[in-house]
């Protein structure tokens, strides 16, 4: 088990914690009893190889892979927000950016499912957060990867999640995006939420609260991270 100890100690509860979870696709397991507990107010980078399985961890943290045995236990009534590496579908949809990033609101919308000021003001927020409030008329499919990443994001932190599930957020970004991803997991972490972040950057490895590296199917607690900005 991977929890973190000093939050144990103080008592607090989980936002997530996974036992003994196996998961694969088709006859094929990539998760072999994986184990872990996350605390808000944290970020968790995940880090491994290609293929050792941290999109399939982070998708059964999200409750889009089911496991075919043992437990995911949500801390929170809140759905996890995932924000998947770029994906085919989500060029194609004919929304502009600003659409897009409002879908992240919907889960929020009361009973009349009707934006309110709040949610308006919101989506706005999370763009100029991601630096894409230019983009907002755009339509998501003429976007350029990197811009469509961010709208990504921003969609993703529009949902005000309390588990916040980010697969490589910074790959293919210039350096001023990933220094501006790099800030915005430490304001998500200030407002309280658990953020999981898989990446291959040591830089980025090194500015998390906790390092978790796939080995053999399951997260084990990685080096411990180095407290020094980005070179
Ligand atoms: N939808 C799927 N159907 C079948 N097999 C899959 C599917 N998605 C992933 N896999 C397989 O599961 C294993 C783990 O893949 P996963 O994407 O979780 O790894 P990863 O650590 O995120 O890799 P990367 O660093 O390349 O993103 C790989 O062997 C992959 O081929």
């Amino acid at each position: 088990m991977t929890a973190d100890p000093a939050r144990a100690a103080q008592g607090q509860a989980p936002v997530i914690e996974l036992a003994d979870v196996r998961a694969g696709y088709r006859d094929r397991d990539v998760l072999h009893g994986a184990a872990l507990a996350l605390h808000a107010g944290t970020v968790t980078a995940l880090v491994g190889a290609n293929g050792s399985g941290k999109s399939t961890l982070l998708a059964v943290m999200a409750g889009v892979l089911a496991p075919r045995s043992g437990t995911v236990t949500l801390g929170t009534p809140r759905r996890p927000a995932l924000v998947v590496q770029r994906s085919a579908a989500s060029d194609a949809l004919p929304l502009t950016a600003r659409e897009a990033v409002a879908m992240g609101r919907w889960g929020l919308l009361g009973p009349w499912r009707r934006p309110t000021r709040r949610d308006r003001a919101a989506v706005g927020e999370c763009m100029d957060r991601l630096g894409v409030a230019d983009l907002a008329r755009r339509r998501l499919g003429e976007l350029s990867g990197g811009q469509r990443q961010r709208v990504l994001l921003a969609q993703g932190l529009a949902q005000e999640a309390d588990l916040l599930l980010l697969d490589e957020p910074s790959t293919g970004l210039d350096a001023d995006s990933r220094e501006r991803i790099a800030a915005v997991l430490d304001q998500e972490r200030g407002r309280g939420a658990a953020v999981v972040h898989a990446t291959h950057s040591r830089g980025e490895a090194d500015r998390a609260d906790r390092v978790l590296v796939m080995e053999g199917g399951r997260p084990v607690a990685g080096e411990a991270p180095v407290k020094e900005p980005l070179s």
